[in-house]
């Protein structure tokens, strides 16, 4: 009742605001509103004629208040949902400026490297907002060098000083105070076209955990590998946070903290947010893609299921990491010198049962089940290839209150005691009796991997045991390579979530560091989803995506034990792994075409025209023409 009630509300606002954009901008439309007013402030008795609205208004430095705006204010100016939650005073904006400039003197005297890296993400910051296509082209060019710097590990370090480092805002907050309110919001953003949004509810950033409001840090670094590996137009992302509170006990007592004060809504009351949310951005832009990022666990999954048949999103935590994995997985088979095929027989030691290990693992399973047969009994015999540690050590049938998520990789109590291990059995104790083929981490705890586990890693029946520390930033990966080559031997696979340098083993060999990161496999699956026009992205879509990576690499470079790629070559990758999403869109009957491509059109296509197209589709950062001169 409530939902109609406010559908036709939406729909009346709609109408007005579209009115607004398309006449006049200075006159607005009456909608009730007090007409006058909203473009006037009083300071000094003397009130100020503001003829612009929105972003315009937080981009000149000579209106622009930030933070300290009103709600009213924001509210009159169309800045709703433009800035963070929380309206500071200005007494309260000066101290936090100062004490992001005291804290970077204090580490510019001591001089840890990570002041330079959060000294370069300023400078690159700044250039963002000066000028797009320049930050971009500076991006594109030196990505190896910035990928680091915009994304995991400085953009971990980046929201967590969120409070201090921010200047401008970018993206759009979508707060549990602007319930009722989102349908209307959505109009504030300035773009009418949007192709890409990234959100979160900062509930998870990287391996940090609840970083409430500033969690809005990973979905721009996000979006900037869309642009930048994607070639998608940066007029068209859009970062998103949804701010329903937090409960790190620290930003809730923090004076100068951006977002709501208030713990995390839960159950129907966040589904209420997300749902308006989606329904609001979907109802402005019906053929934007939303990818969920960094929401716990708990929430990862049952959104999922709740939009993913219903909208064109997906969450990369839970599949983009799954895709990636299983590139990196079957790259480690073929460098024992063995055929793909040979995937089932490896038994592989999970470390973390969240929402990045759980994707894995059932991702993993159903692979190994295909290669088997895909029926009951292949599915059934490629769940004993996985032994599962969470925090409460390896995940038995005998666990109390299991997470259902989990619970499909509950190893039988009876099996496990005939292997010598037991309910909450330690990782070595699992690495000491199952020899694994591949250990891997998604626990976010760093040095989880110690020397005790990695020397029982020895014992692996592996000719070459694979070392997957994928948690994020580098301060949670499970183990460093240095560590991994020295303690289990030259002959290692080894793959980090965060990039680590390669390590030199002595007589010109080299130890290589791969970096396995969903960063490989999300602008492509955004990319290929949007020029397929499907909607939906399917686990086909997905799987296609992740053996297109897997197929990437040669088999001169596995056999070195390089399984991943440069990420110096990331917009080949993404245009490749596009394509092979294409594909499989059209194969599947879901790809319905994109602009003057239309589903005909595109069945038409050989595979090499699908690459043309796309790559014909991604924006580069080149000056636009904005003056016709006829000589
Ligand atoms: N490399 C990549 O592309 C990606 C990496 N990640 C990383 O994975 C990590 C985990 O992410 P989520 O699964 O979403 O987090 P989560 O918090 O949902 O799950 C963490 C899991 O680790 C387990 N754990 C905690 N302490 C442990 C211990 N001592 N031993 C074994 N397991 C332990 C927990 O019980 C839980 O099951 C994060 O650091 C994140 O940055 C996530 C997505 C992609
Ligand atoms: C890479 C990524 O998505 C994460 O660490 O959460
Ligand atoms: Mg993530």
């Amino acid at each position: 009742m409530y939902y109609q009630i406010r559908a036709s509300a939406w729909s009346l606002i709609r109408r007005v605001k579209q009115r607004r954009v398309s006449s006049n901008p200075v006159v607005w439309q009456s909608t009730g509103v007090g007409v006058r007013r909203s473009f006037t402030t009083t300071e000094g008795h003397r009130p100020t004629i503001v003829h612009k609205r929105s972003l315009d208004i937080l981009h000149d430095p000579w209106f622009n208040k930030g933070t300290a705006f009103s709600m009213t204010e924001r509210d009159r100016l169309d800045l709703r949902g433009l800035l963070p939650p929380n309206v500071m005073s200005s007494e309260q904006q000066i101290e936090r400026f100062m004490a992001d400039l005291k804290r970077l003197e204090v580490h510019a005297r001591d001089g840890p490297s990570d002041t330079n890296a959060l000294a370069k993400w300023r400078i690159l910051n700044r250039l963002h907002d000066r000028n797009e296509t320049m930050y971009y082209k500076v991006l594109i060019a030196n990505i190896e060098e910035y990928a680091p710097i915009v994304y995991t590990p400085t953009v971990g370090l980046v929201c967590q000083n969120y409070s201090g480092l921010f200047r401008r805002p970018r993206g759009m907050y979508f707060s549990a105070e602007d319930r009722g309110e989102m349908m209307s919001m959505v109009y504030n953003w300035p773009a009418d076209q949007v192709d890409m949004i990234v959100v979160t509810d900062g509930s998870r950033i990287l391996g940090l955990g609840d970083l409430g409001v500033h969690g809005i840090g990973i979905a721009i670094g996000k979006l900037d590998l869309y642009v930048a590996a994607a070639g998608i137009n940066p007029q068209r992302v859009l970062p998103v946070m949804i701010d329903v509170g937090t409960n790190n006990e620290k930003l809730l007592k923090d004076p100068l903290y951006l977002g709501l004060q208030e713990h995390r809504l839960d159950g129907d009351e966040y589904l209420a947010v997300i749902d308006e949310f989606m329904e609001a951005v979907f109802t402005r832009w019906p053929h934007v893609i939303v990818q969920f990022e960094d929401f716990q666990s708990k929430w990862a999954f049952k959104l999922l299921q709740r939009y993913r048949n219903t909208y064109r999103m997906f969450n990369d935590d839970v599949q983009g990491t799954a895709g990636v994995a299983i590139a990196g997985l079957l790259g480690a088979v073929r460098a024992q010198g063995r055929p793909m095929i040979d995937f089932p027989k490896q038994k592989i030691v999970v470390a973390g049962a969240g929402s990045a290990g759980i994707g894995v693992l059932n991702t993993a399973r159903k692979t190994m089940a295909r290669m088997l047969g895909n029926n009951e009994t292949a599915f059934k015999s490629a769940g004993s290839q996985f032994w599962v540690v969470d925090a409460n050590g390896l995940i038995t049938d005998e666990r109390q209150n299991i997470d259902p998520d989990a619970l499909p990789f509950a190893r039988k109590i009876k099996e496990i005691h005939r292997q010598g291990l037991r309910e909450g059995a330690s990782l070595v104790e699992v690495v000491q009796q199952v020899k694994p083929d591949v250990l891997l981490g998604l626990s976010a705890v760093g040095g989880l991997f110690s020397k005790e586990v990695l020397e029982a890693l020895k014992g692996s029946t592996s000719t070459r045991p694979a070392i997957f520390a994928m948690s994020n930033p580098t301060k949670n990966a499970e183990c460093t390579p240095e560590e991994a080559f020295s303690i289990v031997g030259d002959n290692i696979i080894f793959a980090s979530g965060s990039p680590f340098k390669d390590v030199n083993l002595g007589n010109g060999h080299i130890g290589h560091c791969n970096q396995g990161n969903n960063m490989y496999l999300f602008p492509g699956i955004g990319l290929g989803t949007l020029l397929s026009g499907s909607r939906i992205i399917s686990d086909d879509m997905l799987q296609a995506a992740a053996e297109c990576l897997a197929a990437y690499m040669t088999e001169e470079e596995v056999l070195k034990g390089i399984i991943y790629p440069s990420i110096s070559s990331i917009r080949d990758i993404t245009k490749e792994v596009a394509a092979a999403v294409i594909k499989e869109a059209i194969e599947e009957g879901l790809a319905e075409g994109y602009r003057g491509m239309d589903a005909r059109e595109l069945q038409k296509l050989s595979q090499e025209e699908i690459r043309e197209y796309v790559k014909n589709n991604m924006w580069s950062p080149d000056y636009p023409t904005v003056v016709y001169k006829k000589d």
